[in-house]
């Protein structure tokens, strides 16, 4: 739900007192509790919210690790809409550059044709997996053009670009220049020793030549000012850490420029035709194109946070801000940081060939299921391997066993034969104990209360598995209560029986609207369906709806005594697979299990 219409800046004064008549109009059909609620949100922050994925390198076709960023950023951007903000979410290609130049050459293809076809494969694949971008971007649109080469005239006029020689190591497969100490022996297939990135593995090549440096090593001490007053600036914390080592030393000032000869490919430095600027510098200035810029940029740019992988951190938390810095614009609010799926034991990667085709596995797994995967499984702090098995297991456990077994359970005829969301008993669950509910039972009511805090914590650190922990460990509590009172087996021609069972049902109920909420960034159509199959309309799933149980706090609920939605079939079909079923515990599990 978003309320557009609503000026709020930081901090609650200045936010009008609105009377009750006031009120536009879908906020004043919310009750009071929830108007509260959307407007407590409101006062956090400011109503927008812009994120971006990196936009990506289309030399070959999209992987795993893409859809991860991608469907990172997703969910923190369907999180800021049901939190009442307006939000904006940016994604693309990248397409200039020499690798680009010669994957062109070697499909034998030019080099717009080219990047217009994988530039289509990143969009196809996004869209078939739910990404809700807002602005799709591709740096060979003129809007970035003209971008670019106001932002490279903007450091000109400032003195902070000037000609000079450029020499050192560099890798054409990373677009990246490398210290002495990023660089170390190798040796290549057919035997010979070869110089190679001690990060990527990639090889590198000693350059020479003439070119425009961009005054780098002049901005040390302020990068380091804005991280010691911005200890949020760089998620998780790890990664923090990271860049603030890599400023204790002197950073060298940075190559921004081609010569024309070796990569025509690219953005012509204005005024020099001689010369094509740096695809990383034309890349990063993607972000301020989709806020706006050179015109009105501000509203986007001043609340701008940006998801990366780990690879290419130096970029985002180094050049990008010295770049900002520079040209007198506001730094990103957030860089998140998440680091690699790997295939085999490597990094996932285009160049190492050892990747997993998203698209295939979303078909194989549905969308839902891969986006739930790769949220639940991916760890932003530490690398992760990718198996087929890990992700069927993990999903018939979750999805298909715990949260659609509980729906199953409770929306079940035989329990319900009237398919209505019933009524709570005050009597059989009272606020003190006394009732028929037992100290677990206050112990998930408190633990599910509570849990909206919990997963907008981890949200807001793109600690989404944690979230996903947390809402894993209440189905399991929910599951626990009803299998503790056994439902089924109560007389429902005794009327104090058939309100406790009545009662344990709407607890449940009220339990699985809260995680089908919460999960709508994460999984949209399985929390849909879910939702759906409650009875629970469009207007009642955002965040400001997440009252939980209000009958057991004396309010009115909603849902109580309403139709519940039409069965559509199960929430997750179990997934198949003959190894999974085949593997036998190994002698390790086996004594685990004895003990
Ligand atoms: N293995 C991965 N795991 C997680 N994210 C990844 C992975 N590979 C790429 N990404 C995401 O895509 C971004 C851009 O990656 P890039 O296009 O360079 O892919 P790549 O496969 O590493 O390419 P190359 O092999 O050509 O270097 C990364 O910063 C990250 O956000």
């Amino acid at each position: 739900m978003r309320f557009p219409f609503l000026f709020v800046t930081r901090g609650c004064k200045a936010v009008p007192r609105l009377q009750q008549s006031q009120f536009p109009s879908p906020l004043s059909t919310l009750p009071r509790y929830q108007r509260i609620s959307v407007l407590a949100h409101l006062c956090k922050d400011e109503r927008s919210y812009f994120i971006t994925t990196p936009i990506f390198y289309v030399n070959a076709s999209p992987h795993l690790g893409h859809l991860y960023s991608a469907v990172i950023a997703d969910c923190l951007h369907r999180y800021k809409l049901l939190q009442g903000f307006n939000s904006k979410f940016a994604t693309g290609t990248d397409e200039h550059g020499l690798k680009i130049q010669q994957a062109a050459e070697a499909a034998g293809k030019d080099p717009l044709t080219f990047c217009t076809d994988v530039s289509e494969r990143f969009k196809h694949l996004f869209s078939s997996c739910n990404i809700s971008y807002t602005d799709y971007i591709r740096t060979t649109e003129q809007r970035h053009c003209q971008a670019v080469e106001h932002f490279w005239s903007v450091l000109w006029n400032k003195g902070l670009i000037y000609k000079g020689s450029y020499e050192g190591w560099y890798s054409t497969q990373d677009e990246s220049f490398l210290t002495l100490l990023q660089v170390g022996d190798a040796v290549d297939s057919s035997g010979k020793q070869i110089k190679v990135s001690l990060e990527s593995g990639h090889q590198v090549e000693w350059m020479k030549e003439e070119n425009y440096l961009f005054r780098l090593s002049a901005f040390r001490s302020q990068l380091l000012d804005w991280l010691k007053g911005n200890p949020q600036a760089i998620q998780p914390e790890r990664f923090y850490h990271t860049v603030l080592q890599w400023l204790q030393h002197d950073i060298p000032d940075l190559s921004v420029s081609r010569q024309r000869s070796r990569l025509q490919w690219g953005i012509s430095v204005p005024n020099d035709p001689e010369q094509t600027i740096y695809v990383w510098l034309d890349a990063l200035v993607n972000y301020l194109t989709v806020a706006g810029y050179p015109d009105k940029h501000d509203q986007w740019w001043n609340v701008a946070h940006h998801i990366v992988g780990k690879d290419i951190l130096t970029f985002h938390a180094i050049y990008w801000p010295a770049f900002l810095l520079g040209a007198g614009l506001p730094l990103p609010r957030t860089i998140y940081v998440h680091s690699h799926w790997t295939s085999g034991g490597r990094k996932m990667s285009k160049s190492l060939g050892n990747v997993v085709d998203p698209l295939q596995r979303s078909q194989m797994f549905t969308t839902d299921g891969m986006r739930y995967f790769l949220l639940r499984q991916g760890v932003p702090d530490s690398d992760c391997d990718y198996t087929d098995r890990k992700v069927i297991r993990l999903l018939n456990a979750e999805l298909t066993d715990s949260l659609g077994g509980l729906l199953n359970r409770c929306l079940a005829p035989a329990l319900n034969p009237t398919q209505v969301y019933p009524s709570f008993c005050p009597e059989s669950f009272p606020r003190e104990q006394g009732g028929r509910a037992v100290a677990e039972d206050y112990h998930m009511l408190d633990a599910v209360k509570n849990l909206p805090a919990v997963v907008e914590q981890h949200f807001e650190s793109i600690h989404v598995y944690k979230a996903l922990e947390a809402i894993t460990a209440c189905v399991r509590q929910t599951n626990a209560f009803v299998q503790r009172h056994t439902p089924w087996k109560l007389d429902k021609s005794n009327s104090e029986e058939q309100r406790w069972l009545d009662t344990i049902i709407h607890v449940s109920l009220e339990c699985l609207r809260i995680y089908g909420t919460l999960l709508q960034p994460i999984v949209p159509e399985i929390s849909d369906k879910l939702l759906s199959r409650l009875g629970v309309q469009s207007g009642e799933r955002s965040w400001a709806a997440l009252n939980f149980l209000p009958r057991y706090q004396g309010m009115d609920c909603p849902f109580e005594g309403r139709a519940l939605g039409s069965n559509s079939g199960v929430l997750f079909s179990r997934l198949e697979n003959e190894n999974v079923d085949k593997q036998k515990p190994t002698k390790a599990k086996k004594a685990a299990k004895q003990k």
